[in-house]
């Protein structure tokens, strides 16, 4: 099997994934590259050339030294164009576009992430299904049963509700998502946990919104989260909405590379 990198590009961070031909090996997410690695970029000739800083430091990188010698194609999908200009300068770097996705109803501005994670969700659960990617930004993305968008919504995400806060008022301080270890209390009593229940009840209140007109439209579909901290919102659902436990919703944080896995195949 053909080895091939994945690379999905957030406005927070790089998604990585390292499939033998059609199975996921390995994943891991790295900061944003600066400018200055553009150069390093150009002159890879193997797998060992690459950069560093795209290597996680906990990923066990023996498993990837039979790659070493080779250099390995990477598929791209951004939504961040400064970095996706770093990547032009690699000799097999092929960046994803959106008119080959194999989806109609597509509009033309629709982030590229957006449209295979819906896709991914779709191969693997079946369509009609939705995604609710909580990344930096927090997006709703839905598909019919004809693979046909139906459309979506988006929203500043947990941490950049949090920061904005933090950032735009004299009096806030800005919480940061490891704080919120668990529910915080609705009717708080200081500062901090006032703001966390503002965000999280405001949050969980819009995602189950979303949840129910869905499953008013298509009842039996299911329901993917996927993002930084799709685990975490999924799990507040869950414990403020016991209703939804037994129904179709799960987090899976792979939805956008088993796109790209799809949109490979599409061209065999
Ligand atoms: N190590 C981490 N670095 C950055 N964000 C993290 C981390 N762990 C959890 N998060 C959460 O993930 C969110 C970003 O989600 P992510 O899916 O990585 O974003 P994007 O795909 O937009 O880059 C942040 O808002 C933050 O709350
Ligand atoms: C909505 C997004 C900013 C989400 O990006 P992310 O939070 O995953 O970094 C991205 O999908 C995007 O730039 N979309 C373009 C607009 C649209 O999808 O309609
Ligand atoms: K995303």
């Amino acid at each position: 099997m053909e080895a091939w990198l994945g690379l999905e590009i957030g406005n927070s961070r790089l998604h990585w994934a390292w499939f033998a031909g059609e199975e996921i090996q390995v994943t891991w997410d790295t900061p944003h590259l600066s400018r200055l690695i553009e150069q390093q970029l150009a002159q890879c000739k193997t797998f060992a050339d690459l950069p560093q800083e795209i290597l996680s430091p906990d990923l066990n990188t023996s498993r990837l030294s039979p790659l070493a010698s080779r250099l390995l194609p990477i598929y791209i999908a951004s939504v961040v164009p400064s970095q996706t200009a770093l990547w032009q300068a690699y000799p097999e770097a092929h960046v994803i576009s959106l008119d080959k996705i194999p989806l109609s109803g597509i509009y033309s501005t629709l982030g590229i992430d957006r449209a295979l994670a819906v896709l991914g969700a779709g191969e693997a659960f079946g369509f009609p299904v939705l995604v609710i990617d909580a990344g930096t930004a927090l997006t709703f993305t839905g598909a019919d049963g004809d693979r046909c968008l139906v459309g979506g919504a988006i929203l500043s995400g947990l941490s950049l509700q949090l920061q904005s806060l933090g950032q735009k008022t004299a009096n806030l301080p800005s919480i940061t998502t490891p704080e919120i270890l668990s529910l915080p209390e609705r009717w708080a009593m200081n500062t901090s946990e006032a703001i966390q229940s503002g965000v999280i009840y405001t949050l969980i209140a819009s995602i189950r919104d979303f949840v129910t007109a869905w499953w008013e439209k298509f009842p039996d579909s299911q329901i993917c989260f996927k993002g930084g901290d799709g685990k975490l919102l999924l799990e507040y659902l869950r414990s403020l909405h016991p209703e939804f436990t037994d129904r179709k919703i799960m987090y899976e944080p792979n939805l956008t590379f088993w796109g790209m896995r799809s949109y490979l195949q599409s061209f065999q």
